[in-house]
């Protein structure tokens, strides 16, 4: 089974209009709800290319009900801990040539008897668990180290451990050297400070690998994305695609890494499926879904480049 850990959740309302016209009055068109924050569209992901996933996190209040029911709708199995808190809304809003705008609540705080009964529980489901995802940002009161005390309890128990995540989470997170990291663009700058070529993402990532790290894959939107491992580097790219909604997209490259880690793929098949998975989320309109047969016809169009460097 794969866990997916999603401590900031929320309920994700895509909102589509024609246009968006700040400071005027705009009445959204349509209104697509869905279970939130990074991991759920993991899980959600994980679930539709047929592998068993249980999705934890900490959950509250009327909206952590909500997101319970979301999730009962859609069979994803799931194994919250509840906590005194409102869980948060995030809104995309995609108007009619695409463009998306994220409105992203902080979410709520926790204190320290959600942080150690969460980091318990945890403990508990990892038991069953072949591969884990942490992802997204954490609750407010919850420490930076938040994702390396998870990872280090995930290594401890043996099982394999993917973090996708930004800020400090992320920069503490990195110190317990997860089995695999899934960084954007973004994110790369700013752990490197700087911007950086193709030869300069693989020099820098191969920094993370001597520290223990398995795997450093760097999403590059419609770029695809460039694996690092010990193994080699690969640059894999995916066909130019009309793009319904992109939000998501990471987590879906989540998702087929920790289907392919659970699976052994070598790395450049693992980056391969990720690239396909991913791309295939582009193509649907709720945020994290994908057809798993469109991810099939797309893994053929993937074009994967052995990097030199
Ligand atoms: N326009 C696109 N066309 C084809 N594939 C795409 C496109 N956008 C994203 N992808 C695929 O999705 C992967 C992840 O996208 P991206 O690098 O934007 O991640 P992200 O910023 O973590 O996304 P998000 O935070 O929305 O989940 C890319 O590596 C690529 O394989
Ligand atoms: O605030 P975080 O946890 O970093 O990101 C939250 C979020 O933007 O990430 C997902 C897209 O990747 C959305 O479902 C969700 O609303």
């Amino acid at each position: 089974m794969i866990l997916t850990v999603t401590l900031n959740a929320a309920i994700d309302q895509t909102y589509r209009l024609e246009r968006l016209y700040a400071g005027e009055v705009n009445r959204v068109a349509r209104v697509i709800p869905s279970a939130g924050g990074k991991g759920l569209n993991v899980a959600r992901v994980v679930h539709s290319l047929g592998a068993e996933v249980r999705a934890t996190g900490v959950l509250g209040g009327r909206n952590g009900d909500r997101i319970r029911d979301l999730l009962e709708q859609e069979h994803i199995p799931n194994d919250f801990f509840d906590a005194p808190i409102e869980s948060r809304i995030c809104i995309n809003i995609i108007d009619g040539d695409g463009t998306s705008t994220e409105l992203l609540e902080p979410g709520d705080e926790v204190d320290n008897r959600t942080v150690e009964g969460f980091i318990g529980h945890f403990k508990e489901l990892l038991k069953d668990a072949r591969v884990v995802t942490l992802s997204g940002s954490g609750l407010r009161g919850m420490p930076d180290n938040m994702y390396a005390l998870l990872a280090e309890a995930a290594h401890e128990a043996g099982k394999p451990v993917i973090l996708d995540s930004s800020g400090r989470w992320l920069t503490e997170g990195l110190k317990a050297a997860p089995t695999v990291i899934k960084p954007n663009r973004d994110e790369l700058v700013q752990l490197a400070g700087m911007e950086l070529d193709e030869p300069g993402v693989v020099r820098f990532c191969q920094n993370y690998i001597r520290a223990g790290i398995r795997h450093a894959v760097v999403s590059l939107g419609s770029e695809g994305a460039i694996l690092v491992s010990r193994e080699g580097s690969y640059h894999a790219r995916p066909p130019k695609l009309s793009t319904v909604n992109t939000v998501g997209s990471g987590d879906a490259m989540v998702a087929g890494l920790a289907v392919g880690l659970m699976n052994g793929s070598a790395p450049e098949e693992l980056l391969r499926r990720a690239v396909a998975v991913s791309a295939a989320n582009t193509l649907t309109e709720q945020t994290g879904f994908v057809v798993e047969e469109e991810a099939g016809r797309l893994y053929q169009e993937i074009r994967v480049e052995r990097l030199g460097h």
